[in-house]
């Protein structure tokens, strides 16, 4: 009998597009999957543990080893630089980061300012076109900086470019596209190594 995996799952807009893939691949998942405040959710016939956890988090869970292994946008794992390792690109949550800002306008040649909740991302893109800023940390709701003068530029997740539309801004770079990532702890990955080939098998066959 082989032991539980525990899988961290992100909550919010990867979380039914996850758990589609999950059953396409042959897991049998209950309905607490579809309608529940649960954060942890155990399916002992598949030997597995869920843990729901907000994206931004998912990485760190499995880097603590809490989590064998999760499910992760490629924009945090480029954010937050963990030691976990990506197995697979699921190719779910379609989107990619951006620099944007309102149209015709140049970035402030003294304190040019970027909002945007990839700190990390921004400040090294910006570091490798050779241009100093100053990063201004926000939670959500980006597109309001350059709007109400908080910002110059905007570094933010472009999917439909709705948002950005409605709210008169313009795309001004692409920075680097965005799936979400099958990442599993290294430590994880030697012990239950068996369990979770035939994972990344499962998964593969269905992405
Ligand atoms: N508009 C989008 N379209 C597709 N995928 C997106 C979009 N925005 C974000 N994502 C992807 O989904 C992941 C989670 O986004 P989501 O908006 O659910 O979480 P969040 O914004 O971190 O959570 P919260 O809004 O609760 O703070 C992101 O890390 C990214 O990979
Ligand atoms: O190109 P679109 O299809 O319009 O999607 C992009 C928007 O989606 C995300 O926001 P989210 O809905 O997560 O809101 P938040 O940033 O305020 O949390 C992202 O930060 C953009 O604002």
């Amino acid at each position: 009998m082989s032991e539980i995996l525990t899988m961290a799952m992100p909550k919010g807009r990867i979380f039914e597009e996850a758990v589609e893939l999950l059953r396409k691949a042959g897991y049998s998942l209950p309905p607490e999957f579809d309608d529940s405040r649960k954060l942890i959710i155990d399916v002992p016939e598949e030997n597995l543990r869920f843990i729901l956890a907000k994206p931004m988090d998912v990485a760190t869970y499995v880097e603590h080893g809490v989590a064998d292994v999760g499910i992760a946008g490629k924009d945090v794992l480029l954010e937050e630089e963990r030691d976990v390792y990506e197995l697979l690109d699921l190719k779910i949550s379609h989107c990619y980061l951006a620099v944007a800002g309102l149209p015709d306008t140049k970035m402030n040649d003294v304190t040019p300012r970027v909002a945007t909740k990839y700190p990390n991302v921004a400040e090294a893109y910006f570091r490798e076109q050779g241009e100093q800023v100053e990063i201004i940390k926000l939670n959500g709701s980006i597109e309001l900086a350059p709007i109400i003068g908080l910002s110059d530029r905007i570094v933010d997740i472009v999917s439909t470019g709705r948002t950005m539309r409605e709210n008169g801004l313009v795309e001004y770079e692409r920075i680097v596209d965005v799936t979400s990532r099958l990442i599993v702890n290294p430590v994880s990955y030697r012990i239950k190594d068996e369990q979770i080939d035939e994972l990344v098998t499962r998964l593969y066959g269905v992405v």
